[in-house]
């Protein structure tokens, strides 16, 4: 990829594509990890004198909704940036791509920092419309593409607009990729991956391409219920993918001519609803009764499973072990979480999305040695060994 060490900045009107798909809740931010992560590039630019353009996605909306706007943002990347922010859009004619957004950005001082509004309020963003690619490059003279949690995404203002302008990684998107390519290309053994998370079928790609680089694979959340179930198990009314059966049985055979451990929990934290507060009994795993469902791992699998991470010196963390969402049901995923914060010197990484609010939710997010922003790009990657937006960015 084309790296920010290959762009001179100075005087030059920089688009960046960051990835502000935050959670909302009336109209607040709930979590700002992906904001705070894109100010490194965000500064470097700056310093530079470079003029800032921002745009990113925020939900899956269909044409322009005020309830998608990143109007929300703008005050919360003040407060990081720690200076002013323009924001541009809050309306349909204000879309990012318009004759009007353009108006307003050139009139704009230099040296500013502008954030426009959602991508996806332009009907041609996600069939990646060159036309449209075409609209965005007038907004800037260079392109960086940081927003590493929609790099899997061959969408207009990802890649499209890569083809019209000179374009380069930012720091983050180059981190990203940089510990994320680690776990393909250097494996050091002991090295485990730790899946969780409600499907199987999410996942399959990243356990194919990763099954011969590891030592083991723990497998716990509700789609270890896919796998115990395929080796004839009762599982009662516990999460399964039927569908997914001969898929898991083939997965487990090829494990063990790998000679990889594939682990599954023994016993689990069963309740006949989703809710706090509700009986709970501990079951094993294989024999849980008619009308009860496994949400956590029980405490056996939790001992085994942080049992075998102990001196690993590579783990991948994707998906929590059962509903951690609810207290009740966190115990699993803090008890791993944990054995592999533990780890000295070794070389761990959660993926995006659920893990990395379980490991914020548990208090344990910095004693890793990578968070990704990624979802699932970061579980693309693995599966892939590349993404649209790397691809972008070379040649
Ligand atoms: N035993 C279980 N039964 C039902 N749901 C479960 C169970 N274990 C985990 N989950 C749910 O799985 C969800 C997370 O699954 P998901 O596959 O989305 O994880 P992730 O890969 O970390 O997230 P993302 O896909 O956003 O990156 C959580 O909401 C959690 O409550
Ligand atoms: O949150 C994410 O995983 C990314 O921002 C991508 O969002 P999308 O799945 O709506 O494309």
């Amino acid at each position: 990829m084309r790296t920010l060490r290959e762009l001179n900045a100075s005087g030059k009107r920089v688009l960046v594509r960051v990835d502000f798909n935050v959670p909302l809740k009336d109209g607040v931010v709930k979590d700002e990890t992906r904001i705070a992560a894109a100010v490194p590039t965000l500064r470097q630019l700056l310093e530079q004198g470079a003029t800032l353009v921002l745009f990113s996605h925020l939900g899956r909306p269909k044409g322009f909704d005020p309830a998608s706007s990143l109007a929300p943002v703008a005050p919360v990347l003040e407060k990081h940036l720690g200076r002013p922010v323009v924001f541009v859009g809050g309306s349909p004619e204000l879309t990012p791509a318009s004759d009007a957004t353009l108006a307003r950005v050139e009139a704009t001082p230099q040296g500013s920092v502008i954030l426009l509004d959602n991508v996806r309020f332009e009907a041609g963003e996600e069939k990646n419309d060159p036309a449209l690619a075409q609209r965005y490059a007038r907004l800037g003279e260079a392109f960086v593409l940081d927003a590493f949690g929609s790099a899997h995404r061959a969408h207009a203002s990802v890649t499209g607009v890569a083809g019209f302008l000179p374009s380069y990684a930012g720091l983050l998107m180059e981190k990203e990729v940089e510990s994320l390519s680690k776990l393909l290309h250097n494996p050091e053994k002991p090295y485990w991956v730790v899946l969780g998370g409600a499907k199987v079928s999410d996942k399959i790609g990243v356990i194919e391409n990763l099954l011969s680089k590891v030592t083991g694979m723990v497998i716990g959340g509700a789609m270890a219920f896919t796998f115990i179930k395929a080796q004839g198990g009762q599982v009662g009314k516990s999460l399964v993918e039927d569908d997914r059966l001969e898929l898991a049985r083939d997965l487990m055979r090829r494990a063990e001519s790998l000679g990889v451990r594939l682990l599954l929990p023994v016993d689990v934290v069963a309740a006949q609803k989703v809710e706090a507060g509700v009986p709970t009994r501990i079951m094993p795993a294989e024999a849980i009764e008619e009308g009860w469902m496994g949400l956590d791992i029980g405490p056996e699998s939790a001992k085994r499973f942080a049992g075998a991470l102990q001196g690993a010196r590579m783990v991948f963390w994707n998906g929590p072990m059962g509903v951690f969402e609810v207290d009740d049901f966190a115990k699993g995923t803090l008890a791993v979480g944990e054995a592999i914060a533990r780890l000295e010197g070794a070389f761990t990484v959660i993926g995006g999305g659920d893990s990395v609010a379980a490991a914020n939710k548990l208090g344990m997010a910095d004693r890793f040695s990578h968070v990704s922003t990624g979802g699932g790009a970061s579980l693309e990657l693995l599966e892939l060994g590349t993404l649209p937006g790397i691809e972008a960015l070379k040649g």
